[in-house]
């Protein structure tokens, strides 16, 4: 426990309020405790998958320094490492490899977002950068996650030390979350100008990760196992953080160490179902019809060694750990949540109604066709690891506060030009939805952030929400309805109550995704 404790100082601190429920402390516990506590649990679960610990759990040197573990693999060291990187939590990934490797490490280029040095210095989070004398040099690009100039330089300084590679090296790649904008290598002749804005275009239309990477890997030199041809002869190991649902190698970062089991045909359906196919470029043209009479296939990948070292299962794994020490029933529900916002938001209202009903029986809570509703809408999400009937079972009778875990990435489909991001949003909506159904004997709080710590284009990471949140808000003449309306969550947020509901955690370094919390505590 004291090793579990370490990772959550301020949780140790905390009076650990739920194990003494049914108590008179436990009664006297107001919302800003338990929203303190949904803090320190989604600080665990991040804490969980920062690059540091992360990379030390995948990668070890055997005692004599001679060889290095990846899992069940062994590789040969002879100062023969290199590494390249891209994505937004590969900074802090680099620093701790390098720090491993020490003198094995020949050279490295890394391709990070723009100014994330400057925002991790002043943080103060030194663990996350690289040491003076690095042999990683850096490339920052990409701003708003969009392939440019900057990042097309850092892909051809990628690609360039990959093709100088010999059987006797090893090439340690490290793949996270915004890698597929920070390694833009266009084949000729489709210039990055056309990649953007075909990028842009498909993403505006609602195309998936999953399309959109399809696009983004027939299009370029280095995606779909692009990268792992370049390497080589030289042995590839890819240690990546999923930012994806479901942890597919093959579309994080558009799966450069990956053979893409894509062909032409699957593009043209993505482009013609998003109405892009008639206005495509002569040079997108030209590229995927080449590729369909190319006799030598997709790239073979038989070199490389692909480790999924961290995702949003392994955060909520974590966190339910430290809400078991709290003293919670704590059941994960899902690592994949996924669908339209509004929906998600419904969800997430009549699970707590129905889960309510279900930890206290004796309260008008809800009815058979509540229940019936939530089972119908979790079919229609098709989250594909729903834990639903565990995480009823875990409410069922007079047993105490219970926290339920999720993960995942909902969909905001853009409306208005108002300020938000994906957690704050559905935490508004929640919170609308928790209006709608009160639970007189139980307080029941929902949190949802964002892992990397920025929601949307905000400073906050996310939202914390209770039952009240509506007539909180009214008191303060803020109207949830309209502030959704636009979008514009954030504001509604920093002008409720001061702002003491927003999470704040700043950049953290890391990227899995987002962290659902719902708690459900009877008085
Ligand atoms: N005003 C807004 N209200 C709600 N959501 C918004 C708003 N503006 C942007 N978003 C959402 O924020 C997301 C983009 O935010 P961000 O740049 O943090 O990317 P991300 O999807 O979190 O990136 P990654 O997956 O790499 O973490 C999009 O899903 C977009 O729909
Ligand atoms: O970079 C990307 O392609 C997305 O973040 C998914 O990994």
């Amino acid at each position: 426990m004291a090793a579990a404790l370490q990772l959550l100082p301020r949780v140790a601190r905390a009076p650990l309020l739920p194990l003494l429920w049914g108590g008179p402390v436990a009664r006297l516990a107001s919302g800003m405790a338990l929203a303190e506590q949904a803090q320190q649990l989604f600080e665990s679960a991040v804490g969980a998958v920062l690059p540091g610990p992360m990379l030390h759990r995948a990668l070890s040197l055997d005692p004599g320094g001679r060889q290095l573990r990846v899992r069940d693999r062994s590789f040969q060291l002879q100062q023969n490492v290199y590494l390249v990187g891209f994505g937004k939590a590969v900074l802090g990934m680099a620093a701790a490899a390098e720090e491993l490797l020490g003198q094995h490490l020949v050279q490295g280029v890394i391709s990070v977002p723009k100014g994330i040095r400057a925002a991790m210095e002043h943080a103060g989070k030194r663990e996350m950068l690289l040491k003076p004398h690095s042999r990683v040099q850096v490339f920052e690009g990409a701003e708003d996650n969009l392939p440019d100039r900057d990042a097309l330089r850092a892909a051809l300084a990628i690609q360039q030390l990959a093709e100088g590679l010999t059987a006797d090296d090893l090439l340690l790649v490290l793949i996270s979350g915004g890698g597929s904008a920070l390694l833009p290598a266009p084949i000729p002749p489709v210039t990055l100008e056309e990649k953007q804005t075909l990028t842009k275009l498909l993403a505006a239309r609602g195309a998936t990760i999953q399309e959109l990477n399809t696009i983004r890997k027939a299009l370029s030199q280095l995606k779909g196992g692009g990268l792992a041809q370049a390497a080589y002869p030289a042995q590839v190991v890819s240690l990546i953080l999923s930012d994806v649902v479901g942890d597919p190698v093959e579309v994080i970062a558009s799966g450069p160490t990956v053979a893409s089991a894509h062909n032409v045909q699957d593009c043209l359906h993505i482009l013609n179902h998003y109405g892009l196919r008639a206005a495509l470029p002569r040079s997108v043209k030209t590229v995927l019809a080449r590729a369909d009479s190319d006799p030598r296939g997709p790239p073979s990948c038989g070199h490389v060694l692909n480790v999924i070292i961290g995702s949003n299962a392994l955060a909520l794994a974590e966190a339910q750990q430290q809400a078991e020490v709290l003293g919670y029933r704590a059941v994960v529900l899902s690592a994949a949540m996924q669908g339209d916002v509004k929906n998600v938001a419904q969800f997430y209202g009549l699970l707590a109604q129905v889960a309510g009903t279900r930890l206290i029986p004796s309260i008008a809570g809800a009815s058979v066709e509540e229940d019936a509703k939530l089972h119908e809408l979790a079919a229609e999400l098709q989250i594909p690891d729903l834990q639903l009937e565990q995480a009823l079972e875990a409410m069922v009778g007079d047993r105490g506060p219970v926290c339920v875990l999720a993960g995942g990435e909902p969909t905001v489909l853009l409306q208005g030009s108002g300020k938000g991001g994906r957690n704050q949003e559905l935490a508004l909506r929640v919170g609308a939805e928790l209006e709608r159904w009160p639970l007189g004997h139980i307080d029941v709080l929902f949190l949802s952030g964002g892992s990397d710590g920025q929601d949307g284009p905000t400073e906050a990471a996310g939202a914390w929400v209770m039952p009240e949140l509506a007539s909180q808000a009214a008191a303060e003449g803020l109207d949830v309805a309209t502030f959704l309306a636009h979008n514009d969550s954030h504001t509604f947020f920093c002008r409720l109550q001061g702002g003491t509901h927003l999470l704040h955690t700043g950049l953290t370094g890391t990227n899995v995704m987002d962290i659902h919390l719902l708690f459900l505590q009877p008085r």
